[in-house]
């Protein structure tokens, strides 16, 4: 199971929750039970999956709840929070900061993206405005060093290393002292690594350690190992004062939940998440953003950073959020020109599931080509609706003739009408569960949300309240200022 289905399958069982006439113990147990079985499928832990069970149950007290309670709301929030817990290590990461001279030593076992990583953590600091170096301390490998020289030129990253040398420690002092004459900022060591945990990896680990002094040593793992990721990681941490964990390959592997929680478990924070072969398939690691967007409940402020950072160099945001909301409704219009920007923006995939009603499953990875005829599929149809249709606020008005006739009219089948139809309420739905405003004026000039603010429609703000209420909807949703 891929992450995107983990997700799926557990916005599934909230949705089946939230629809039955009314919720009961059982209604309870049905969405509990599929929940656990989605997790123990992406090989989380039995024991934490028991964990997250019984924590849900003891916040979900559906007797002692008053009448009148939204239960379904209650025990939405308490599966959303339980997941996050158990993403959480509960301990925030050393992070570079410019200007300083920031040294950070990569660890792990042969084959599990390393030397790739190191890369996507150059460039990606690159792009924040640092200045950074690689060293090839990888003696061990032949071919690592051209494997990093390769990466490296392609990145435009200034890179040291040797083909004669055999002494690691020797190479990653003389790369070191190089880079720091040059005044980079940001010098990211490689070093060797092994086919399994062994006493002359981790050797040589601390001899790179105690003579380069990192400020942060990074254990980069695999995520297609699962659970398994718990031993792996509570080694490496031992051995080498792990401070963060990178974890790779969570493209398309069935177990990637399972190693995020199992990492997680040995308090020790992912920062990124690897998810491809490019130098762009790389993802900051927040844990309130991470589950939003697996459940399908979006990530306004990493979606506006996307643009910013990614799509969009000239500074000129587009208008992906909405470009106005009628009186405060989310219309098939609306939708219909979220795709037309969406269109025009590129890689859609990462984007996508950054918008509040948009599961990472509605474009998967790997599978971008479809999303975007799915896309055109939907707009098509969408074409060949009145302007009565677009706008309409009333579910009532697509009656069966009228999906006949735009079904007709866009040579579609009446079944994908539906089906698109139903899509779009299911969006719509999500919008109208953002949550709204209240009058805190205290909160009025966090910076943090300014550019979020900057990025969206005037009149779109207006809707969510001013720059107070997007502030409010921001921190209720768990999305947090990076
Ligand atoms: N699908 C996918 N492949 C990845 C990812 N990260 C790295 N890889 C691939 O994994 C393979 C191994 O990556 P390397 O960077 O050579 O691994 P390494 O850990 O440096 O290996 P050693 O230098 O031998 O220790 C390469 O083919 C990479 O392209 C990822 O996030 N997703």
């Amino acid at each position: 199971m891929v992450l995107a289905e983990l997700g799926g399958s557990i916005a599934r069982a909230l949705s089946r929750m939230s629809n039955a006439t009314v919720v009961d113990e059982k209604v309870l147990a049905d969405c509990l039970n599929e929940i656990c079985r989605a997790l123990l499928q992406a090989d989380v832990r039995f024991e934490t999956v028991r964990d997250v069970k019984a924590n849900i149950k003891r916040v979900v007290n559906l007797d002692a709840l008053a009448a009148g309670t939204n239960k379904r709301r209650i025990i939405q929030q308490a599966v959303v929070d339980e997941i996050r817990r158990m993403l959480d290590p509960g301990k925030p990461s050393f992070t570079p900061s410019k200007g300083k001279p920031n040294l950070v030593m990569f660890v792990g076992l042969q084959g599990s993206g390393k030397t790739t990583t190191c890369t996507k953590y150059a460039d990606y600091h690159r792009r924040k405005g640092f200045n950074p170096a690689l060293v090839c301390a990888d003696t061990f490998r032949a071919g690592a060093f051209d494997q990093l020289k390769q990466n490296a030129t392609k990145a435009k990253i200034p890179f040291y290393g040797s083909y004669t040398e055999s002494d690691p420690v020797k190479i990653a002092v003389e790369g070191v002292d190089m880079f720091r004459k040059e005044k980079c900022d940001l010098i990211i060591v490689d070093t060797s690594g092994r086919h399994k945990q062994e006493a002359a990896l981790f050797e040589e680990m601390r001899q790179v350690s105690e003579a380069t002094k990192p400020d942060l040593v990074i254990f980069v793992m695999d995520g297609s190992i699962g659970q398994a990721a718990f031993d792996q990681a509570q080694a490496f941490k031992q051995s080498a004062s792990v401070g963060a964990v990178i974890v790779t390959k969570m493209d398309g592997h069935a177990k990637g939940g399972g190693a995020l929680s199992a990492v997680a478990a040995t308090k020790s924070p992912v920062i990124f998440i690897g998810t491809g072969e490019h130098i762009l398939d790389f993802e900051v690691f927040e844990v309130n953003p991470f589950v939003s967007r697996l459940l399908g409940m979006g990530d306004l402020s990493g979606l506006v950073n996307k643009i910013h950072e990614v799509i969009m160099p000239n500074n000129q945001p587009p208008n992906i959020i909405g470009p106005q909301l009628v009186e405060g409704t989310f219309t098939l219009r609306l939708l219909y020109e979220m795709f037309q920007t969406l269109q025009s923006m590129g890689p859609l995939g990462q984007v996508v599931s950054m918008i509040p009603g948009f599961s990472a499953q509605f474009i998967e990875k790997g599978n971008e080509k479809e999303g975007q005829a799915k896309i055109k599929r939907y707009m098509t149809m969408m074409d060949s609706m009145t302007d009565a249709e677009l706008d309409g606020t009333n579910p009532k008005l697509m009656n069966q003739s009228r999906i006949n006739r735009i079904a007709r009219g866009s040579g579609r089948l009446v079944e994908e009408v539906v089906h698109m139809l139903e899509e779009y309420k299911r969006i719509a739905k999500m919008w109208k569960k953002l949550p709204l405003p209240t009058n805190n004026r205290r909160l009025n000039t966090n910076r943090d949300i300014r550019p979020i603010a900057n990025a969206i429609p005037p009149n779109m703000l207006n809707q969510l309240g001013g720059f107070v209420g997007l502030q409010n909807m921001m921190k209720q949703m768990g999305a947090q200022s990076r």
